[in-house]
């Protein structure tokens, strides 16, 4: 049961241009677990999703959930769009359709989506919003990552790559490396590049790379993250920020430094570039950046691999954070939401770090052993055939 998902649920959204013309797109929900409570997952646009890619990362949701012990099942969603092709109205029609026509599987007891790679707050106030008026009421806890002024959580923007940040701090301490004046390079930056960059910087690390879609800029001094940011929010690209030195962003992931954060898509570490990959520590921001191979090759050569359903758990522990508030419509200070996500980030370290040794076994097997006997107990106590 464990190894297939409940539920699969493919549509078609038919699209109606800013110009007039038509078109019609494939979007997906697939549910892989709820032996712990309801589903929970981001939804993602991109012109490169599959269905196959959307249940994997269903699969992920279920084991990050158990692991950081959120009482929540998996799912992920994804709709086949390049949303930097499409105007806004665009973009609200097809994430108004999508919820229209997932709306049966989806609530705050059955599925909660979030955000994640090419959606934001907005679509998730425009998901809340279609689904509350089909209710006839307001649903505030039917997604997560909403906008603070409906709903949403304080801190939950910047929880991806708070406890990126924190699991981070933890294992270049665990490799005996200080956090101040460190280097680091980090692979996209988007909602948990940004903030992973930015935070890194604060605690005193140099961050001498980072790239997006269109490339990479260096600094071996360290990039100056803030003004990088408004570079960013100015041309909506890092590429030719003021003073830095232009790459490529597959070399950049070559570059010798004591932490590599990879936070934009799959597999960009492999068996052709692993065995050059110089980073004492990796810190997976990104679902599933590192293969099998490469796994294997950063075991061979000793370096330490912080894996996603630990490392960049910080987005669903306050989406959990959100649920809650939103269903008891009373809402925490930014400081308890970000003291509780730092105990639960710490706690889920440890456990791992602990069942790693234990058994002898790198920590993406513990933390993937520890979520999996977490789930199979659930599922068992509810009866083999629930
Ligand atoms: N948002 C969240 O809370 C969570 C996200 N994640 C995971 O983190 C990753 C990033 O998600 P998120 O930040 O939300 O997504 P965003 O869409 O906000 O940002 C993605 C970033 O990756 C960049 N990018 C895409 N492809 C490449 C590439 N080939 N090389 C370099 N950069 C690239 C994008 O570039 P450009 O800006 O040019 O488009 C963008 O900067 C995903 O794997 C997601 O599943 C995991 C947990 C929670
Ligand atoms: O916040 C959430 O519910 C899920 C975030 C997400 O999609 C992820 O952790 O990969």
């Amino acid at each position: 049961m464990l190894s297939v998902p409940r539920r699969e649920v493919t549509v078609s959204i038919p699209l109606r241009r800013d110009d007039g013309s038509h078109e019609v797109l494939i979007g997906h929900r697939v549910q892989h677990n709820f032996s712990r409570g309801p589903a929970k997952g981001g939804l993602r646009y991109s012109p490169d999703v599959t269905l196959d890619e959307v249940r994997a990362l269903a699969m992920w949701m279920t084991w990050k959930c158990a692991l950081l012990d959120v009482p929540y099942g998996g799912a992920k969603g994804g709709v086949r769009i390049d949303p930097r092709i499409h105007s806004q109205a665009e973009l609200e029609r097809v994430t108004r359709r999508y919820t229209s026509e997932i709306s049966p599987f989806i609530g705050p007891e059955r599925d909660i989506p979030a955000p994640d790679i090419g959606t934001d707050e907005r679509t998730m106030a425009w998901m809340m919003d279609t689904y509350s008026v089909q209710q006839g009421h307001t649903v505030l806890g039917v997604t997560t990552g909403k906008p603070i002024a409906l709903g949403g959580s304080l801190g939950r923007a910047t929880a991806t790559s708070r406890g990126v940040a924190h699991i981070a701090f933890s294992a270049l301490a665990d490799r005996g490396i200080a956090v101040a004046g460190s280097t680091a390079v980090v692979q996209g930056f988007g909602k948990v590049g940004r903030y992973a960059a930015r935070f890194l910087a604060e605690a005193g690390m140099r961050v001498v790379a980072v790239s997006d879609q269109y490339g990479a800029v260096a600094d071996e001094k360290g990039l100056d993250i803030v003004s990088l940011e408004a570079h960013v929010d100015a041309t909506g690209s890092v590429v030719g920020f003021l003073g830095s030195d232009e790459l490529d962003g597959v070399a950049m992931l070559e570059l010798d430094v004591d932490l590599l954060v990879p936070a934009a898509v799959e597999g960009v570490l492999n068996a052709t570039n692993a065995p050059r990959v110089k980073a004492r520590v990796i810190v997976e921001g990104a679902n599933g950046p590192t293969t099998p191979e490469a796994d294997e090759i950063f075991r061979s050569n000793g370096i330490l691999v912080a894996p996603d359903i630990l490392a960049n758990a910080g987005g669903v522990v306050v989406s959990y954070f959100e649920w809650v508030q939103a269903n008891q419509a009373f809402w925490w200070s930014a400081e308890e939401v970000e003291a509780r996500l730092a105990t639960r980030m710490d706690l889920a370290w440890r456990a791992v770090t602990e069942h790693a040794r234990r058994l002898g076994v790198p920590l993406r097997a513990a933390a993937t052993a520890l979520a999996v006997e977490r789930v199979a107990q659930a599922h068992l106590l509810r009866g083999l055939y629930p």
